[in-house]
């Protein structure tokens, strides 16, 4: 392996699941199709900053706790810093680092002028208060205020946050400057400079990518049987917009486990059930309980993992049923099971391409805030679209003509793009 970033706070992660190493290892897979330069392999194989801050926050019982908050930037080659903030209790540097250069390559293979970020801090936001969330999210953007910026690196939500989170940011930063920078953040709530369709955006991106799959194989979402593991922000929204387009969602779980229905399962009642119930999805009627480890290998048409990374495994490769994989989250197969889904013909919508309308619409929210002009959701989702099946058309495209597979194929243009920036702008020898 080529790169680790340094890891101050933690200590690694068992070699074989470590998130970087796998990113990296796409990357040299990219970069030796390519016939990239050695020199620029080692350059695009290391963030380009990495920092940690110390977070005290005083807990509402008087407690004293100090919380560890990353931020790295991959590249900004095509543009300033982007990507989410997440708060997870797995939250490592190594993974923070990882997820930060997968949006440097998602940015560049969708052709948004962006380069690659990510953020966040090792907890579990249920276990806190909103006050001290707010406290803790206030604390992290102080601590971070001379390294983000509407030009220099512009964090969004990410698991574990959301428009809630992106408004305390937006506002702590705007507080800093003496005026408001709305354009520090993207994912804001409407009051604050939001754009319409963020939300459901990045399920949105998965529902498009899916749907363009099929056509490909002569098919329509009409009656398919889709899977979904994760029933957040995207998972959710997926499943809904699936839901919606004729799909039958047979199966969706969250942390807690998941439920199953053979005939399919009534979304928008389910997603009510979930809301009322802190996210436990089990005893909703006519289902039956369903733990992931079982809903990954379900025969189905579509599986969408849509919650954690290294989900498929070498371990649970060889039960897995579903003849597409579209990837709602970030790296949600290793690269092991990845080699074994290939070979067997697995068609895998990779996560650069499958979760990317998230960051589609977050650069629409950008450039609408910079124009100071806000379109209808109409326009947005339009907009969005089009660069999403622009981009699963070059991959398609791609793959045909170098004979890769798809995430091959998605990394050789967005590694591509990169690499051709940096040697336009002769930041090597
Ligand atoms: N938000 C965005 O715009 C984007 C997100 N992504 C990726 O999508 C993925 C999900 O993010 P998002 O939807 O925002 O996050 P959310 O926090 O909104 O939702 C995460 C979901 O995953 C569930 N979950 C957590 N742990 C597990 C587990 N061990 N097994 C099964 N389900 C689990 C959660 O359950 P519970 O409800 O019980 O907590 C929840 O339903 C992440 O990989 C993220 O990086 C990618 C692009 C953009
Ligand atoms: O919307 C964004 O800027 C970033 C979303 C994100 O974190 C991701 O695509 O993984």
């Amino acid at each position: 392996m080529i790169a680790t970033p340094t890891m101050p706070l933690e200590a690694a992660t068992p070699a074989h699941i470590c998130p970087f190493d796998q990113a990296c290892s796409y990357l040299e897979a990219a970069a030796k199709e390519l016939r990239l330069d050695q020199g620029v392999l080692e350059i695009l194989s290391h963030p380009r900053k990495v920092v940690t801050v110390s977070i005290p926050v005083k807990l509402d019982n008087g407690e004293i706790r100090v919380l560890a908050g990353h931020r790295v930037q991959h590249s900004d080659i095509l543009g300033p810093y982007k990507g989410g903030i997440r708060y997870h209790p797995a939250v490592t540097l190594r993974e923070v680092s990882a997820l930060a250069m997968l949006m440097t390559w998602k940015c560049a293979l969708l052709g948004i002028p962006y380069g690659g970020a990510k953020g966040g801090i090792a907890i579990a936001p249920e276990n806190y208060s909103v006050g001290e969330l707010e406290r803790i999210t206030r604390r992290y953007t102080s601590e971070l205020i001379k390294d983000i910026g509407p030009s220099v690196d512009i964090p969004a939500p990410d698991m574990g946050t959301s428009a809630r989170e992106m408004a305390w940011m937006m506002d702590t930063y705007s507080v800093n400057m003496g005026h408001a920078v709305p354009g520090v953040v993207t994912g804001k709530p409407l009051s604050v400079g939001g754009s319409l369709g963020r939300e459901k955006a990045t399920g949105r991106g998965t529902m498009i990518i899916v749907r363009e799959a099929l056509a490909d194989q002569g098919r329509t979402l009409a009656g398919i049987r889709v899977v979904i593991q994760g029933f957040g922000n995207v998972g959710g929204a997926a499943a809904e917009l699936l839901y919606e387009a004729g799909a039958k969602i047979i199966a969706v779980s969250t942390a807690t486990g998941g439920v199953y229905a053979a005939d399919g399962l009534d979304i928008p009642a389910l997603k009510a059930y979930a809301a009322e119930n802190h996210h436990n999805l089990l005893n909703f009627p006519h289902t039956r309980a369903i733990s992931n480890a079982e809903l990954l290998t379900l025969p189905c048409d579509v599986l969408i993992p849509a919650a954690l990374e290294n989900q498929i495994t070498a371990e649970n490769v060889d039960q897995v049923q579903a003849q597409i994989i579209a990837e709602a989250a970030n790296g949600p197969i290793t690269l092991e099971a990845n080699r074994v889904l290939e070979a067997r013909g697995v068609t895998v919508l990779p996560d650069i391409l499958a979760n990317a309308g998230g960051v589609v619409v977050s650069y629409l929210e950008w450039v609408q805030g910079l124009s100071y002009l806000f379109w209808d959701e109409e326009r947005v989702n339009r907009e969005m679209e089009h660069l999403m099946v622009q981009a699963y058309r070059q991959v398609i495209q791609q793959s045909q003509m170098r004979q890769v597979p798809l995430r091959l194929a998605a990394y050789t243009l967005g590694v591509g793009r990169v690499a051709q920036a940096l040697s336009d702008r002769g930041l090597y020898p």
